[in-house]
């Protein structure tokens, strides 16, 4: 068996702008997906998902002819559940040239799913790690973050940016602007989470904004002026010694910035009411600065904060569900060690598991 993770991350300037070409750059922080895979000695794929909105179940299918899955659930929501660990599966296939490989998979992740964090991105990349290690291929970071992409582009249908999977890999602070996609250096910003217990449909909200920006040439501008307040914040961070604390002048500049990002992706329809009362409630607990992150409609956003002001104020804000903090993740994609025990081992939970050849 193989166990690899990968973290989740936030935004602090750029999604959606992404999209079209603009620079983003998302940091990776310390909540992880966790993929343990096991080749088996035929074609299937049996896949463990327990953290799934569908309540947790096991499914299992024919690998190679991509035979559905016998689940008691409609098809289009195992579908829609499944697509980014079967686009996992493909592209691990493909790096190692073994299409007929099948896998008995388990997903741990404490990356709420849907809210902005990269679940899917975290999900994809540990999977394709774990599961060409498992076939004896060792790929570098990087050329995981480059399949992680390539699944997740299919799953979005073509509506996915660079931005969430290669920061997952590499771990840290990252710059991606179209294909160029660069580790940068950053200080030990103080991130501060609300999430509203929600997620956000993120093929929808892409459709929106690409939508509005084809109809509406001040859209267009202001996704064009979110490239910008990204181009100044990397002034920023390059300014400052990343071994070093974050000054409070580099906080209270950069937490501006991401109120005038916020206000952007606002003005791009993508906020939603318990997204902007959080993001308030932060502001008004003293936050430096604060913005959605990720897709938008529902799920987290992210605040400045050294102090434990903020995350006390979204505690008791009506909407939000809950409130951590989240340090940067230095490590991107990484091997975990496998579970000793036999009762953890991967794919053993038969509650909805039928065989389909
Ligand atoms: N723990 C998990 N187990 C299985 N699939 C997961 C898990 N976490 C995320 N996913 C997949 O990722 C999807 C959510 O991704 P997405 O909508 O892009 O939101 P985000 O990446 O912001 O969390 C889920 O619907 C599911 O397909
Ligand atoms: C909206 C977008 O810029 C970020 C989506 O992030 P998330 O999947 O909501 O974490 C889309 C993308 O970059 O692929
Ligand atoms: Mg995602």
């Amino acid at each position: 068996m193989t166990v690899s993770s990968a973290p989740g991350k936030v935004y602090l300037f750029g999604e959606h702008a992404v999209v079209y070409g603009e620079p983003a750059v998302p940091c990776a922080v310390e909540r992880r997906a966790t993929v343990s895979v096991s080749l088996r000695d035929d074609d299937h794929v049996r896949v463990r998902a327990e953290d799934l909105s569908l309540n947790g179940f096991t499914v299992e299918y024919s690998g190679s002819t991509g035979g559905r899955p016998d689940v008691d659930v409609p098809a289009p929501l195992v579908e829609a559940a499944m697509g980014y660990i079967d686009a996992a599966v493909e592209q691990a296939r493909d790096a190692a040239g073994a299409p007929d490989a099948g896998f008995d998979i388990s997903v741990e992740s404490d990356i709420p799913l849907g809210a902005g964090l990269g679940s899917s991105a975290a999900v994809v990349v540990a999977g394709i790690d774990a599961a060409t290690r498992e076939l004896g291929v060792e790929l570098s970071p990087r050329e995981i973050a480059e399949r992680a992409y390539k699944a997740e582009y299919e799953v979005q249908d073509g509506q996915a940016s660079r931005a969430d999977t290669f920061c997952s890999a590499m771990g840290g602070a990252v710059r991606v602007e179209g294909d160029d996609c660069r580790t940068i250096d950053a200080p030990a910003l103080p991130f501060v989470i609300g999430f509203d217990g929600g997620a956000g449909d993120t093929g929808a909200l892409v459709s929106g904004v690409r939508q509005l920006r084809e109809r509406y040439d001040f859209a267009a501008d202001t996704v064009s002026t979110i490239g910008d307040i990204v181009r100044r914040g990397e002034e920023l961070l390059a300014d400052a010694d990343p071994d070093e604390e974050p000054t409070e002048e580099l906080l209270s500049e950069l937490g501006g910035f991401m109120n005038f990002n916020h206000g952007l992706l606002e003005a791009l329809g993508v906020s939603s009411r318990s997204l902007d009362s959080m993001v308030w409630a932060a502001r008004e607990a003293g936050a430096h600065g604060a913005k959605l992150t990720g897709a938008g409609g529902g799920g987290c956003i992210v605040a400045l904060d050294p102090t434990p002001e903020s995350q006390t104020g979204l505690r008791f804000t009506p909407g939000c569900e809950d409130a951590f903090r989240a340090e940067l993740a230095t490590e991107g994609v990484r091997v975990e060690e496998p579970p000793t025990t036999d009762g953890e081992t991967p794919a053993t939970d038969d509650s909805s598991a039928e065989e389909s050849a």
